[in-house]
């Protein structure tokens, strides 16, 4: 039922978009929209200490990815402030309220395009959650996302980090469409849990966009792995979108990608400020779902049985 709820949401969505698009066509040249598709640009900028550099720096490659020819734009975890447990309360914000709500809104209206606006820290009374932010090209916010796993590790001689002795964790799974093609929303951490990927599969999500910032320890070996096998698992596209590495505090791995649901990665970045272009076939998730039909060939029956004994 609320499956249905849900896609009939996506489906009304999609029809207003095209009623409005069709009124507003003025038949360019310009190749934006494929038959399934869109262009994206994911944008990993050079994060500093100073919010208002870090959102005029973050304008700026807006325009330039829309000038690209970007329909759907994205940011990085943490794009408007440094990364780190001692910074979260210094820069969070209300949602939608302040400053970097206020430059995403405008950005996304001022470029007409879907804008995924990273991750801000936000506050909400006496708590603070590290949230995504969605823009559609109206420039009205339509949906907000609460990293709901908390990057808690510790790698003697790697890394620790404890995310938790300042954010509090999101509780609810969030997507929203463009046009008919649904995309469910993840933060860095989130990479790791297969189920979370898994339950936006079957809620008919077709992308997954997850802001990051890896770092120099697991980020070698694992950012491009999870992201391969989160895609591959759920016959999906994967985006994921993290800062430039910066050279002091939380080191971020950078090299944001693009993997599409044959688990293959279609666009990658280096490690320095880079934004990375990628035009997507959304078609090609039916194509390898067809082919290669895992999901109504999985034995829920045993898993259930199973799992009820747990
Ligand atoms: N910002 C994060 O959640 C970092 C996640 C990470 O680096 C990992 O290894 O996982």
């Amino acid at each position: 039922m609320l499956l249905t709820v849900r896609y009939l949401k996506c489906y009304k969505h999609y029809l207003a978009q095209h009623i409005k698009s069709f009124a507003n066509a003025n038949f360019s040249t310009q190749a934006t929209m494929m038959n399934k598709g869109f262009r994206a640009a994911l944008l990993q900028l050079n994060v500093g200490k100073d919010r208002t550099s870090n959102l005029e720096n973050a304008v700026d490659h807006i325009k330039k990815a829309k000038e690209g020819g970007a329909k759907l734009v994205a940011l990085s975890e943490c794009f408007n402030s440094p990364y780190g447990v001692k910074f979260f309360n210094e820069y969070a914000e209300n949602i939608p309220d302040g400053p970097s709500c206020k430059m995403l809104s405008k950005a996304a209206k001022d470029n007409s395009i879907y804008l995924v606006g990273g991750t801000i820290p936000e506050r909400e009374d006496s708590k603070l959650f590290n949230t995504c932010t969605v823009w559609n090209p109206d420039g009205e916010m339509i949906a907000k996302y609460r990293k709901m796993h908390l990057f808690d590790i510790d790698i003697p001689g790697g890394i620790t980090f404890k995310e938790s002795d300042a954010l509090s964790a999101g509780n609810e799974l969030v997507t929203f469409c463009i046009d008919d093609i649904k995309i469910g929303l993840g933060i860095c951490y989130d990479l790791r849990f297969e189920e979370l990927a898994k339950l936006y599969r079957l809620q008919g999500c077709e992308l997954l966009i997850y802001p990051g910032a890896f770092n120099m320890t697991t980020g070698p070996l694992h950012w491009e792995l999870v992201q391969r096998s989160r895609a591959l698992d759920n016959q999906l596209f994967v985006f994921a979108i993290s800062p430039a590495r910066g050279e002091q505090g939380y080191i971020a791995w950078g090299h944001s990608q693009i993997t599409n649901p044959w688990g293959k990665v279609i666009a990658q970045a280096g490690h320095a400020e880079e934004t990375i272009f990628c035009d997507i076939d959304l078609a090609q998730c039916n194509e390898v779902r067809q082919q290669i039909p895992i999901y109504p060939q999985r034995r829920t029956d045993i898993y259930n049985t199973v799992l009820a004994k747990k």
